[in-house]
């Protein structure tokens, strides 16, 4: 007679005989296993933003190139001694992009205005509020520093400075900074191509009759968007059923096209659950039971040479594993720098439990200087990812949390959403 096992009543409860791979040690294997895969090529720089830079980038240009004026007002050498002083005004004025080629006599100004370059005798300046002028000379308070309200040459960057390190995300400032240094152009990477392919029968598309048992797919779409907001260029690889011919000949497919593979569903064990089946039996596979909460059945593999990231099927399982485990591994076969996302510890405005022994990832946002949680734990809860405004992330040893806690909380915008 054949007796039933003990009720369980987390499903989440890791059972005894598996090997669970903790989340950093997982972590550890793509970052030590996942290089750079993209080559480069040279753009104009209005075409950078968001690339990965190829090379260190050197300024062409110091910044500011010339010593200038910071406010509108008159200039002289400085410095001058405390008290009243009057200083006659020479004919003439500087202006930005209209210098003063002339040379200003010792104890003699000259009108400037903001970004004017300093013309020959000139070192100090004094704004315009703080001074009362007839036309012919001014009047103000001493005393003033020698340099006040200049800037020098090369005070920001100096030319031949490294103002980029070859690895970084163009950012909008960094166009910004790569147009004062006088570059026109930025090494970059190509970008990486990422496939995202969705499995399972019951899956139909947006747009189409949904059929008893069947349900949309919701994954595609949002991983399609994450990526492309990470930088990324998503490649939409569609849907395929759960038969294991029909996937092995989309991978194939997919092999020759994209640089990385991202699936959902089919991730974890049971009878229709071919993508971890077919990486064990014809590809590689490098964990696929990770100590994590939501995203236990995470399966990473090669295909053909090309990785795969199996995604569990939940929605919520799969956009975590692939902000945790997708997004820093990604940019480092994209060429960038691993990156470790910023959290914060905010007093938490929930109590909960947990088991200790994995790491849990919870949607949170934080109203009133607390972090609260999502109602529900629920896997398939995709409201609560919309809900959500960031994560809170509970350590593996974590067991007991109480309100007024400090918990990891990671923004959205950390992960670049
Ligand atoms: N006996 C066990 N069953 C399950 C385990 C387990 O350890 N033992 N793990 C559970 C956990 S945790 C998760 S997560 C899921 C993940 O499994 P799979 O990756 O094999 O995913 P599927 O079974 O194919 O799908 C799970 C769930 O997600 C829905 N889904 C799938 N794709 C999409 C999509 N593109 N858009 C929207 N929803 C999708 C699917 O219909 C299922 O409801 O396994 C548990 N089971
Ligand atoms: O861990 Mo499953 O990945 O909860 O949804």
């Amino acid at each position: 007679m054949i007796k039933p096992p003990p009720l369980r009543n987390d499903c989440f409860a890791l059972p005894a005989g598996t090997h669970w791979t903790p989340v950093v040690e997982a972590l550890a294997t793509l970052r030590e296993r996942l290089g750079p895969v993209t080559s480069s090529e040279v753009l104009p720089l209005e075409q950078t933003l968001g690339r990965v830079l190829a090379e260190d980038v050197i300024a062409l240009r110091s910044n500011p190139p010339l010593p200038n004026t910071a406010v509108d007002g008159y200039g002289f050498a400085g410095p001058i001694p405390e008290g009243p002083q009057i200083l006659p005004l020479i004919e003439g004025r500087a202006a930005a992009g209209i210098p003063f080629d002339g040379v200003v006599p010792e104890g003699m100004a000259i009108r400037v205005l903001t970004g004017a370059p300093l013309p020959q005798g000139v070192d100090t300046v004094i704004l315009e509020e703080d001074v009362n002028c007839d036309g012919d000379q001014i009047a103000f308070h001493g005393p003033l520093k020698k340099g006040a309200n200049a800037r020098r040459a090369g005070e920001d960057v100096s030319v031949s400075d490294v103002i980029f390190a070859r690895g970084r995300v163009v950012t909008p400032a960094d166009l910004a900074l790569a147009a004062a240094t006088g570059l026109s152009e930025l090494p970059v990477r190509q970008q990486l191509r990422v496939g995202v392919l969705s499995t399972g029968d019951e899956l139909v598309e947006v747009g189409e009759t949904a059929g008893k048992g069947q349900i949309y797919d919701a994954n595609r779409p949002m991983l399609l968007g994450l990526l492309e907001q990470m930088g990324f260029a998503a490649v939409d690889l569609g849907r395929v059923k759960d038969d294991r011919d029909a996937l092995e000949a989309r991978l194939n497919n997919a092999a020759e096209q994209v640089d990385v593979i991202l699936t959902s569903g089919g991730a974890s064990a049971g009878d229709e659950d071919h993508v971890s089946a077919l990486l064990t039996e014809k590809g590689a596979i490098q964990h696929w039971r990770i100590a994590l909460k939501p995203g236990r059945p995470l399966a990473l593999g090669m295909w053909q040479n090309t990785p795969i990231f199996g995604l569990p099927g939940n929605p919520v399982a799969a956009l975590v594993c692939t902000l945790i485990f997708a997004r820093p591994a990604l940019g480092q076969m994209a060429g960038a720098e691993w990156t470790v996302p910023q959290g914060f510890d905010v007093p938490a405005g929930f109590s909960k439990r947990k088991k200790p022994g994995r790491r849990e990832y919870l949607r949170a946002r934080i109203r009133n200087g607390r972090v609260e949680t999502f109602a529900s734990e629920g896997s398939g809860r995709i409201s609560g990812l919309s809900w959500a405004e960031g994560l809170v992330e509970l350590g593996d040893r974590a067991a007991e949390i109480q309100h007024g806690d400090l918990v990891r909380y990671i923004p959205y915008g950390s992960f670049n959403l």
